[in-house]
């Protein structure tokens, strides 16, 4: 059995059938790309597996456990995090601030605002800030504000703020969107080293192949709300209904 559980999940919004029929197995540990051309759906199966979307049928179980009926903030105690497409980073703060807020969070259950000008004072926190700023390469960027980085250096901050939860499953919602090929690249041997280091399930949607072949261990392709295939980077490019459905569409 999969970490993340998905079966017979379906997701209706008034006459259009978004998601039928979804069974999904991410083995723990493992990087899952979930691909599939624009419109398949792909958005609408991540939101159901942070709480965002409850669907109309089926179930999402975490580590045996159901996720649905569950608010985010309850999902994300579960131990899944989310990377969103635009990077959610408090960009008035300085990235060391930033880097903070979610070592708060996890201690206290909430961050609240207030605190902020305290900060500093929490010697604890401090230091596990400092640590995941080295983990992520930008202990030399932590004094910057946070929105007069690039957007890759942006989207590390984002991902070292998840990771400083400790999540078991990461959820990326098409990581590299907007990047530079730089940017991606650094993204991409980023979320390479984060998977040699830790104890770490990955959960992908991307539009980019490159980034997809270069770190998916299995590749689900979903098509008009429905899994296509399931199987290999090396069997999903050769396989003919997936370069209908999608490759070809896309080359
Ligand atoms: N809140 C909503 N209300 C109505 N329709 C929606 C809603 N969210 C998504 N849809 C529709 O559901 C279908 C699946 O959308 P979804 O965003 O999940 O696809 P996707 O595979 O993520 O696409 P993309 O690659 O373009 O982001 C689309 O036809 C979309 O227009």
């Amino acid at each position: 059995m999969g970490i993340l559980e998905v079966k017979d999940v379906g997701k209706r919004f008034g006459g259009l059938q978004a998601l039928g029929d979804v069974n999904l197995s991410v083995k723990e540990n493992s990087v899952h790309a979930i691909i599939g051309p624009n419109g398949a759906g792909k958005s609408t199966l991540l939101n159901c597996f942070v709480g965002k979307l409850i669907p109309d049928t089926g179930s999402v179980t975490f580590d045996g456990q159901s996720v649905l009926g569950r608010t985010p903030y309850e999902i994300n105690q579960m131990g899944i995090s989310r990377v969103f497409q635009t990077p959610e980073i408090f960009g008035d703060l300085s990235v060391m601030e930033n880097m903070m807020i979610p070592i708060f969070a996890k201690r206290d259950g909430a961050f609240r605002l207030q605190a902020i000008p305290h900060m500093m004072e929490e010697k604890d926190i401090v230091e596990a800030a400092e640590k995941q700023l080295v983990d992520m390469n930008m202990a030399d960027k932590r004094n910057m504000h946070a929105a007069a980085m690039s957007r890759g250096d942006k989207r590390r901050l984002e991902i070292g703020m998840c990771l400083a939860q400790e999540p078991r499953l990461l959820l990326l919602d098409e990581p590299t969107a907007g990047m530079a090929r730089a940017d991606t690249n650094n993204t991409i041997d980023l979320l390479k080293q984060i998977k040699e280091e830790r104890d770490i399930t990955i959960a992908i949607i991307e539009h980019d192949m490159h980034v997809v072949f270069s770190l998916a261990e299995r590749i689900t392709v979903l098509a008009q709300g429905t899994p296509l295939v399931e199987d290999t980077p090396d069997n999903i490019k050769g396989h003919p209904k997936v370069r209908e459905a999608y490759l070809g569409e896309a080359a």
